[in-house]
């Protein structure tokens, strides 16, 4: 098992326990109020824009071209993925970019991105800022598939679009190339990092379940629906 397969199957349990929130229930069964689900989209849209800042710092330490540009490809598929879906949601519900960029990201939120940022920033270099941004990347792929596997009904809920941009080849093959870069990044470091590395994976994880926990609840400061 190579460093980044250790830290998945540290995360594992964790991720299991994100499956297992009231959110992610509602959203297998297609239960979760519509309030809920609002509540995590315009959370996870100021997510988003903290998150491409992780990458600047990722930059800001590079050392070559090449990881620049991989930055750069990284971000650029956050923006075409992610981001869409969200614009998607946020239409349906009538809710602007405008009126969403001026919220407070709710605390378990601005607790997650402070801790990413911050590990990308104080880190090394690649294997950091990698530690950092990818259990949010993994862990939607590893939950994601489970719960397609296990409710198959989701196909039939209003929470369908969301669910199937982590299910399909291209998301896997994504993944795939963000943790071949991460093995590169993660070869042979020194125990004392390894080990610093090992805790970011793991405290993002948990930040993970924590959000999924948030979620369950509605945000009590949006725009109405006219
Ligand atoms: C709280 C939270 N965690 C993870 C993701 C998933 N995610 C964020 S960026 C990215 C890579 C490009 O798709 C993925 C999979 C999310 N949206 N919100």
């Amino acid at each position: 098992m190579n460093f980044l397969e250790e830290c998945i199957q540290d995360s594992l349990p964790i991720w299991e326990s994100c499956l297992n929130t009231k959110f992610l229930k509602g959203v297998a069964d297609g239960s979760l109020p519509e309030e809920c689900f609002k509540g995590y989209i315009v959370d996870d849209s100021l997510y988003l824009r903290e998150y491409s800042k992780v990458f600047a710092w990722g930059m800001i330490h590079s050392r070559d071209m090449a990881e620049i540009r991989n930055y750069y490809s990284l971000l650029s598929f956050v923006n075409e993925s992610e981001d869409a879906t969200r614009r998607y949601y946020l239409k349906r519900y009538g809710i602007t970019d405008e009126e969403i960029q001026p919220l407070p990201l709710r605390p378990e939120n601005r607790a997650y991105v402070d801790s990413m940022l911050a590990a990308a920033r104080d880190g090394e270099g690649a294997a950091e800022c990698m530690m950092a941004c990818l259990p949010c990347m993994l862990s939607y792929g590893w939950i994601f598939g489970e719960l397609i596997r296990r409710s198959p009904g989701v196909e039939n809920t209003p929470y369908w679009p969301f669910v199937r941009d982590y299910a399909g080849n291209r998301y896997d093959a994504i993944c795939r190339a963000w943790a071949e870069f991460t093995d590169q990044a993660c070869q042979d470091l020194a125990p004392e990092r390894a080990k610093k590395c090992r805790e970011i994976f793991r405290a993002c994880s948990l930040h993970e379940l924590h959000f999924w926990e948030m979620s369950a609840h509605p945000r009590e400061d949006l725009p109405t629906s006219p």
